[in-house]
């Protein structure tokens, strides 16, 4: 027998409660629950298979019973009233996702051949901030988000001028930060797990564009990234970090990492901290086959100054987190 249960988010479950995916809060949402036949269930185990959970659950008699949680329907969210509206909205944000890779692969394909044109001229003249690779990395996240999202910016009169070094940081919640902060047109060189060099044509334009690479668990790594970006601000160029190291796997915000502020201490150029709301939304970590649509906000905070690197990164994450908490968002620790 198969039974269909319809549960708020955070519907309680005999072992805690059902928790919707960040990318399904403040959204009309609910998870399809499965009772399948009765099964000999011991324990309180989740299993998960792909987006599917199965819990153990335990009925009002001796029976128990196995529970699957469509999990990544409550992700997309939706703001219909059945299960087959739900699974449209989920294909609608499926096939999305297939029409954006398309396009910002054709878009860089083209541009990326002007990258290369460009490429000995860029080196003869202005080899370290490399403005003309950053331009059309700016007009390929423009052409690729404008077909699928909105972008809102705040505070942009709080960016430093093109040629004045910065250390720039952001909150790391979706594979689109890095589109969305390219449309900002600044030439800062974004500091990049290495694995993301493999993709053809982006990992050639990274080269290009002097993206650069760390192994984020090797100390030596570490260590010659933060020389190269000393070595870059001294040289006049910007240089980017996503100081959580990662993205967020639940939407909040999590502790910072100290190399970017002893880049900006050392070398007393200033970190200008970046907000970034709703890309967790469009396209959650972990999520990548969809993109759900949306408003994208892109808040550029006052910049911040001084040689002690502890309160340049306490301070700009109390900025983000701070712009993150009005909006909704959570945010890990304290703010
Ligand atoms: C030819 C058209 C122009 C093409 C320009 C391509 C430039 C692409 C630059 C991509 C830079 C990517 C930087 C990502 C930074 C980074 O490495 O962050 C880590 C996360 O993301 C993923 O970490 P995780 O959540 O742990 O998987």
């Amino acid at each position: 027998m198969e039974t269909l249960l319809r549960l708020e988010p955070y519907s309680p479950l005999p072992f805690g409660h059902l928790h919707p995916h960040p990318s399904a809060r403040n959204r009309p949402s609910f998870a399809v629950i499965v009772a399948s036949s009765p099964r000999n269930q011991s324990g309180k185990k989740l299993r998960f298979h792909g987006t599917n959970i199965t819990i153990p659950i335990k009925n009002q008699g001796t029976v128990h019973r196995s529970v699957t949680v469509r999990s990544e329907i409550a992700a997309a969210g939706s703001t219909g009233d059945s299960a087959c509206s739900m699974t449209e909205f989920q294909l609608g944000s499926r096939i999305r996702a297939i029409c954006f890779y398309s396009v910002t692969a054709l878009v860089a394909i083209f541009l990326f051949v002007g990258m290369v044109l460009a490429h000995p001229f860029v080196i003869l003249f202005d080899r370290h901030c490399r403005r003309a690779h950053h331009l059309i990395a700016k007009l390929w996240a423009t052409l690729t988000i404008a077909p699928f999202y909105k972008l809102e910016f705040e505070g942009m009169e709080n960016l430093p001028p093109q040629n004045m070094p910065a250390v720039y940081v952001s909150n790391h919640q979706s594979f689109l930060d890095v589109y969305t902060l390219f449309t900002l047109g600044r030439c800062f060189k974004i500091i990049s797990k290495r694995s993301i060099f493999l993709f053809p044509v982006i990992g050639w334009a990274m080269l290009l564009m002097g993206v650069i690479p760390l192994r984020r668990m090797d100390s030596r790594s570490q260590l010659d990234c933060l020389k190269r970006c000393m070595d870059l601000v001294r040289k006049g160029a910007s240089v980017f970090f996503f100081p959580e190291g990662t993205r967020s796997k639940d939407g909040k915000l999590g502790a910072f990492k100290k190399g970017a502020f002893s880049v900006a201490a050392k070398t007393g150029v200033r970190v200008v901290p970046i907000t970034l709301l709703g890309t967790g939304k469009l396209m959650p970590a972990g999520m990548e086959g969809i993109l759900n649509p949306g408003l994208v906000k892109v808040i550029v905070h006052q910049p911040i100054e001084g040689n002690d690197a502890d309160m340049l990164c306490c301070e700009s994450r109390n900025v983000i987190a701070n712009a993150l908490l009005v909006h909704g968002y959570g945010v890990h620790g304290n703010a």
